[in-house]
C-alpha cells in the first residue's frame, strides 16, 4: 500500500496510508540518497510503499518514492553524516520578528538561500505586529519591501491578536508547508492561533539545545482539517547551508542570479572584480546592501547566528 510518512522516531515510522488509516511501520533494506550518508533514511513527507506483516497491524516499508525536494542538516558530531529533516514540501514559511528577539537580516537571507538551494518556495511571516507603532511600522515596511522586491511574499501578522491570520490560513490550504523560525519569534503561538486544536507548547523558556543531540530532534507533521499538512521543526534553529560551494552561492540569491550573466568575467565572484554587474547594482541601490552583505558573509564562511 502507498502512504505518507507523518511521524518518525528513527526506528518507527507512522504512515498515513491510502485507506485513511495510520500504520506503524519499520524499514526493510537500505534507502540511500546518492552521495550523501544519512543518519535517517526516511523522514516526514516521504511517500513510501509498505506491506502489513502477516496477522499484524504493523507494516514494513520496502520502497521510497522519488522526492520532489528535501531538507537536510549536517550532524555536528558525525562528520559527513546528514539528517533528513523533511521531504516533499510545497513551501517554507519563516516566522521572524523585528520585535524582541529580533530576527537579523543575515538569518533571513541564510534561510532564503537554503530554500533556493532546496527548491522550496519561501514566504516570510513577520510576527508580533501588535507591538509596532508608527516608526516601527515604517521599518517593517522597509524590510518587507527588500524581500517583496525580489519576489518573496511577506505577511505581517500578530499571533496574539489574530491579525491577518485568515490570510496565512488560506496559504496553507492543500499545501505541505514547513514552519521555521528561531526561538522566541512566536512560531508555536502562531501555529496554535492558526490551528487551536493542536495545542503546541509555548513559553519564553527555550530548551537548552546541545548541538551534539541533533539526531534526537525530528520534525512533526500535522494534518490540516481544511486540506494540507504543516511540518513543524521544533529545536531546529536554522536549516543550515549544506555543502553550497562558494561559487554556487550567487545562484541562491535571486537578484544576484538575475544579474550574474552581465558581469565582465563569467567566473565573477561578485567580491572585488572589475566590471561586476552585481556590485554596480548594489551601488545603484538596485540590490539591497543588506542582501549583498549577507551574500559576502556566507561566501566568506562567516557563521553569524541570530
Ligand atoms: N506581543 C506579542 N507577543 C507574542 C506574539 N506571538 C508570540 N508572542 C510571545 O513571544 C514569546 C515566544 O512565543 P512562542 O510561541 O513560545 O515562540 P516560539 O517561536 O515557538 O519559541 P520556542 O517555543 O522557544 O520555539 C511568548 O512570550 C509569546 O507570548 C505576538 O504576536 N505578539
Ligand atoms: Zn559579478
Amino acid at each position: 500500500m502507498r502512504g505518507l510518512i507523518i511521524k518518525s522516531t528513527g526506528s518507527w515510522y507512522q504512515v498515513h496510508a491510502a485507506d485513511g488509516v495510520n500504520y506503524d511501520c519499520r524499514i526493510k533494506g537500505k534507502f540511500r540518497i546518492q552521495g550523501i550518508q544519512t543518519t535517517n533514511p526516511i523522514a516526514v513527507g516521504d511517500e513510501v510503499e509498505f506491506e502489513l506483516e502477516p496477522n499484524s497491524d504493523k507494516g514494513i516499508i520496502d520502497k521510497l518514492y522519488e522526492r520532489k525536494n528535501y531538507i537536510i542538516r549536517k550532524s555536528i558530531n558525525l562528520s559527513k553524516q546528514a539528517q533528513i529533516i523533511a521531504a516533499n514540501m510545497d513551501q517554507a514559511f519563516l516566522v521572524v520578528t523585528l520585535a524582541s528577539p529580533r530576527t537579523s537580516l543575515g538569518f533571513i537571507d541564510r534561510f532564503l538561500a537554503t530554500a533556493e538551494a532546496y527548491c522550496i518556495p519561501a514566504v516570510l511571516i513577520f510576527n508580533k505586529l501588535d507591538l509596532f507603532h508608527e516608526e516601527g511600522l515604517a521599518v517593517l515596511a522597509d524590510y518587507a519591501a527588500i524581500y517583496e522586491n525580489i519576489g518573496y511574499p511577506c505577511y505581517a501578522v500578530s499571533a496574539l491578536k489574530g491579525t491577518s491570520l485568515p490570510l496565512v490560513k488560506e496559504l496553507l490550504k492543500d499545501k505541505t508547508t514547513l514552519f521555521s523560525g528561531h526561538s522566541g519569534v512566536g512560531k508555536s503561538s502562531l501555529i496554535n492561533a492558526l490551528l487551536p486544536w493542536m495545542e503546541i507548547k509555548t513559553g519564553d523558556v527555550s530548551e537548552a539545545t546541545d548541538k551534539g543531540q541533533h539526531t534526537t530532534t525530528f520534525a512533526e507533521m500535522h494534518t490540516l482539517p481544511f486540506g494540507g499538512y504543516l511540518i513543524d521543526t521544533p529545536g531546529i534553529r536554522e536549516l543550515g547551508i549544506f555543502d553550497i560551494r562558494p561559487e554556487e552561492l550567487g545562484h541562491y540569491f535571486r537578484e544576484i542570479r538575475d544579474l550574474m550573466n552581465e558581469c565582465r568575467f563569467n567566473n565573477c565572484r561578485h567580491v572585488n572584480e572589475p566590471g561586476c554587474a552585481v556590485m554596480k547594482a548594489v551601488e545603484n541601490d538596485d540590490i539591497a546592501l543588506s542582501r549583498y552583505e549577507s551574500y559576502l558573509s556566507i561566501y566568506h564562511g562567516n557563521e553569524t547566528r541570530a
